[in-house]
């Protein structure tokens, strides 16, 4: 099996080297060393070395051929010297003794037997032939298997000497052209139809399908064309073999199936089972089926052959992929050979050959792709993927023809060289130096997972825009939809924004991540991520560690991220309970960050009468979103981590202030319960209530954390110290008297931001949506601030096409969207200065002045009841002291009402007491500053006063038998017949 493929004497190494490769896999090559008992012994590594070179100058010497055979032979080095010899061989044979007589003979053939190559060499392996129809131009390895193949036929040799001087084809006579046959081919053959011999000779001395000529002139071994005077520099004898390798494909193309096809291709290919001659023969019988034949394009390989042929290029990886162009300018007549070498056929398509490393004859089998508008054919990149070293389409990208393997890659074969000159077919296995001393299969378990990665990124990379269509839509427009398949880097990232974001935030994803990837969206990062969960939970990968899905077998995904994904899906399953807090966290900030930007804009946006519509609407986007930023996420039942206090007493009171401000020792000082105060920030972490008694009441106070700037966005739990806040009856902004005015301004605006509305009443506007009907817009009085437009542009943005608007009072556009929110909170607020004992009295009389505001000093106990009296005013409870009838009143525990509590009227006080009374009560007897007269008869609807005396008068139960002097007082029966019958008169 072992066959010498070359021998070159290597002075410098000074061993005995035989470089070796596989019979089945002509690109893995080996040094091996005949060792003293005439045993292979693989090289040392030095060895390889040192011959390195020579591997590099003389691979073109170097042919994959069939087995068995001798290719060809060169000298170096002087003989007698150290010889290196190419084996083609597919695995170390160490017992096999090298065979003196195949050493002898090679030795023999001569160096200038050597044919010079039309083509040049390259170093790339992609192919590429010049598009003139009807020339053929052949490798060198195709010329030396043609020559292997004639010599081994009939043991004869190609002798030009008979032929020299001027031949006409035309006139000699069928043995005369069986004798030129033979001087042509070697051979010597017994087919006696003229046409066939000439055609047969034509083609091995012109090295073409042109049938034109018939006259030539052979001058020292050399063909000349007579009529055209063209010289066919070194007859290829190459071409003879691929033409009748092709005809046979033609001839034996039966109307079965292509895989049929196919497989007697790789039959005739292994040169094993058939002789050349029987090709011949095959071929006279059938020439005039094959012409027929030929003239029909060459069949696209089926999806199955395709598949087979990947498969077994994964077994034995020593294949390669050549590239060649088929050119559509195969219509001339002449064209019609029989023999029809893979040349350039077609601008719209691209054909790569594949070097069968079965045989090993190096048959070009053209492989069929299309110029996709879609996503890679699979087996196309299940070709691509296997293809076991960097000779493929892909590989051709990093070599030095970056123009046509870029076409390769991106499909765009029209603008290659088609009228080059030099057609570059390989003429030697594409293996690298580098590669040559590895075996493939050690490089594939390191490299393999790379290039996959690196194929992919740069096939998709390429794949741009063309990926994209558009498609109608059912409205008529047109849509643009994408096809394009994910990368590797696409999938990592999706994996990376699912492990940092969590699942299901597709759309933050997409924003945060793949800003950049216009063409993915967020759906499409969802179903993505469902695609590599059910692959992450199928059954994992072996081999190369490479998944492949059924529809995504063009991607194959790294086992690594494949465990990732489900790591990711494990954890996110067992979601922690803060989870939902994180993730309504991270929804709220997105919304700040719109209300931010929309702050921005107004912020730049000047204020006159031409803006005033837009910032009306700014305004009305920002309502909206803040009122979304205190909506409850969904599905939540809306409770949040909060501080839970329940309420007591009459009143709640809320302190809010910065930090050390000061709130926990008023809490203190009001209150006798005990809250840290320090001197540092943040003493007080959660909401501690005390109890303030005062004026007969009971008024909850409640000590609060301080509350930072951006508190209305949750930093520092502001938004729970603000919904606490929200609950209260009055609110206690403690501010510290020596500190920037600055707060005030600033805790105010939080509080608003969420919808409280301090020391403020409720805009006169009268809203009320409605189904039909239209905007109505009326006020009753001139406004300046809102006029229609602007507030129908307000309705528009809340999608508000209906309803009744009336403004009563000349109310601002805030005003406006509160009431359409209606939402809000209107809170009575008292601005607490304390710390005033370190300030001015200038500034502490400055401060008093001021609005709704008080100064104190816990620490000198200044002003507290001050404090105390403008809490209990700010509250407004009104004390109502029941009397019952023919006693004192009861002074010692009041009815509280307020109007925050449900209103302070006689119902509202009967209601308080017990909710059956109201419909008992005939009338109310009031003591106090409500009423008029002392005592007052008063209905359910008379407002009371703080310190009202109230008796209830309830109605009888008699009242329900009759009316006025009609009713009844006697106990008798209403009917007689229910009466107690008299006894009868005695007589
Ligand atoms: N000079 C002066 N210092 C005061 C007064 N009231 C409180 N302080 C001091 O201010 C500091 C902060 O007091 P806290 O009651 O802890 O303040 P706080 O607002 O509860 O602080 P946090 O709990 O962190 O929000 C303490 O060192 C108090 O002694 C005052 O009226 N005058
Ligand atoms: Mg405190």
């Amino acid at each position: 099996m072992g066959t010498v493929v070359d021998i070159v004497g290597n002075e410098e190494a000074g061993v005995d080297c035989i470089i070796s490769h596989k019979a089945a896999d002509p690109v893995v090559y080996q040094l091996a060393r005949v060792d003293g008992n005439g045993r292979l012994v693989p090289a040392t590594e030095d060895e390889v070395m040192a011959v390195e070179d020579l591997l590099e100058d003389d691979k073109s010497n170097v042919s994959t051929l069939d087995t068995g055979q001798i290719l060809e032979c060169s000298r170096n080095g002087s003989e007698g010297q150290p010889q290196l010899e190419v084996l083609e061989s597919g695995t170390e044979k160490p017992n096999i003794p090298p065979d003196p007589t195949i050493d002898s003979e090679e030795v023999d053939v001569q160096p200038k037997e050597r044919i010079p190559s039309l083509v040049r060499h390259t170093s790339d392996g992609s192919v590429w032939q010049s598009g003139n129809p009807g020339e053929c131009s052949k490798t060198s390895s195709g010329l030396d298997r043609s020559k292997t193949n004639s010599a081994f036929g009939t043991g004869l040799k190609p002798d030009f000497s008979l032929l020299n001087g001027e031949i006409h084809l035309d006139n000699l006579s069928v043995k005369d052209l069986q004798e030129t046959f033979k001087a042509t081919f070697g051979r010597e053959t017994s087919v006696k139809d003229k046409q066939w011999l000439k055609r047969r000779i034509i083609m091995g001395l012109t090295n073409s399908c042109d049938f034109s000529t018939t006259s030539f002139v052979i001058i020292d071994n050399r063909v000349v064309k007579k009529q055209k005077e063209e010289t066919c520099e070194s007859v290829d004898y190459s071409v003879l073999v691929d033409c009748v390798v092709t005809s046979a494909m033609e001839s034996h193309e039966s109307p079965s199936t292509s895989h049929d096809k196919q497989s007697e291709i790789h039959s005739i290919a292994n040169g094993t089972n058939m002789e050349s001659s029987t090709f011949q023969e095959k071929c006279g019988s059938k020439d005039a089926e094959t012409e027929e034949r030929s003239a029909k394009r060459i069949r696209k390989p089926t999806k199955r052959f395709i598949e087979e042929l990947s498969e077994g290029e994964s077994r034995d990886s020593g294949a390669k992929i050549v590239s060649s162009v088929k050119h559509p300018a195969y219509d001339q007549p002449s064209a019609k050979v029989c023999a029809r070498p893979v040349q350039n056929f077609g601008l719209d398509r691209r054909y790569l050959t594949r070097k069968d490393s079965l045989g090993g004859s190096g048959i070009q089998i053209p492989y069929v792709s299309r110029v996709r508008r879609s996503r890679p054919r699979e087996n196309f990149m299940t070709l691509m993927k296997l293809q076991p070293s960097r000779e493929g389409i892909s590989t051709s990208l990093e070599k030095n023809d970056v123009a046509s393997s870029t076409q390769l890659d991106n499909g765009s074969w029209d603008n290659a060289p088609k009228n080059s000159l030099s057609p570059r077919w390989i003429q030697e296995p594409p293996v690298v130096a580098s590669e040559r001393s590895t075996p493939y299969s050690e490089r594939k378990t390191v490299q393999l997972e790379e290039e996959v990665k690196l194929r992919n990124v740069e096939s998709y990379r390429n794949n741009s825009d063309e990926e994209v269509v558009t498609v109608p839509t059912a409205n008529g427009g047109m849509r643009r939809k994408h096809h394009r398949p994910w990368t590797l880097s696409e999938v990592v990232k999706l994996v990376d924004g699912v492990a940092k974001y969590g699942a299901g935030r597709w759309s933050e994803i997409k924003r945060l991540s793949f800003a950049s990837y216009s063409y993915r969206t967020s759906v499409d990062l969802k179903d993505k991520w469902r695609n590599l969960l059910r692959a992450s939970f199928a059954e994992m990968p072996t081999g190369n560690g490479m998944h492949s899905s059924r529809k995504q077998a063009s991607v194959p995904i790294p086992a690594a991220i494949l465990s990732r994904v489900r790591e990711l899906a494990e954890i996110q399953t067992h979601v922690p309970p803060s989870l939902s807090y994180c993730k309504l966290a991270e929804r709220k900030m997105g919304i700040i960050e719109k209300i931010k930007e929309i702050e921005a804009e107004m912020a730049r946006t000047q204020k006159n009468k031409a803006t005033e519509y837009h910032l009306g609407q700014l305004k009305a986007k920002i309502a909206k979103l803040r009122t979304q930023l205190l909506e409850p996420p969904k599905g939540s039942s809306g409770a949040g981590e909060g501080f839970e206090v329940t309420k007591f007493g009459h009143g709640r009171v809320a302190l809010i202030g910065f930090p050390s401000v000061g709130k926990s020792t008023l809490l203190t000082m009001l209150t006798g319960t005990h809250s840290e105060a320090a001197s540092y920030e943040f003493t007080t972490l959660t909401c501690i209530p005390g109890i303030i008694h005062y004026n007969d009441t009971k008024i909850q106070l409640l000590d609060l954390p301080g509350i930072i700037e951006g508190a209305s966005e949750g930093k520092g739990r502001g938004r729970q110290v603000i919904a606490v806040a929200k609950s209260a009856d009055l609110v206690l902004m403690v501010l510290d008297a020596s500190k920037s005015e600055g707060h005030r301004q600033i805790l105010t605006r939080e509080l608003e931001a969420v919808g409280l509305r301090l020391n403020k009443r409720p805009p006169q506007i009268y809203f009320k949506k409605k189904k039909t009907g239209g905007i109505s817009f009326n006020s009753t009085l001139p406004l300046t601030h809102v006029d229609e437009k602007l507030c129908y542009q307000i309705l528009h943005e809340y999608k508000i096409h209906n309803a009744e608007v009336l403004f009563r009072e000349d109310a601002t556009v805030d005003d406006l969207i509160d009431v359409i929110e209606g939402n809000r909170k209107y809170m009575k607020c008292v601005y607490v200065y304390n710390k005033i004992d370190v300030i001015g009295i200038d500034d502490v009389d400055r401060l008093a002045r001021q609005p709704n505001s008080i100064v104190i000093s816990c620490n000198l106990k200044l002003n507290l009841d001050r404090l105390l009296a403008r809490m209990w005013e700010e509250m407004g409870l009104v004390r109502i002291y029941t009397k019952p009838q023919g006693q004192q009143p009861d002074f010692s525990d009041p009815v509280v009402l307020s109007s925050g509590r449900g209103g302070c009227n006689v119902e509202d006080f009967c209601n308080h007491i017990h909710r059956s009374l109201v419909k008992d009560v005939k009338y109310v007897l009031v003591w106090g500053t409500s009423a008029r007269h002392y005592p007052q008869h008063c209905g359910l609807s008379h407002t009371l006063q703080d310190e009202d005396v109230v008796q209830i008068v309830k109605k009888k139960e008699k009242e329900d038998g009759g009316r006025g002097r009609f009713k009844s007082h006697s106990n008798t029966p209403a009917r007689i017949s229910d009466r107690e019958k008299k006894a009868p008169l005695k007589t």
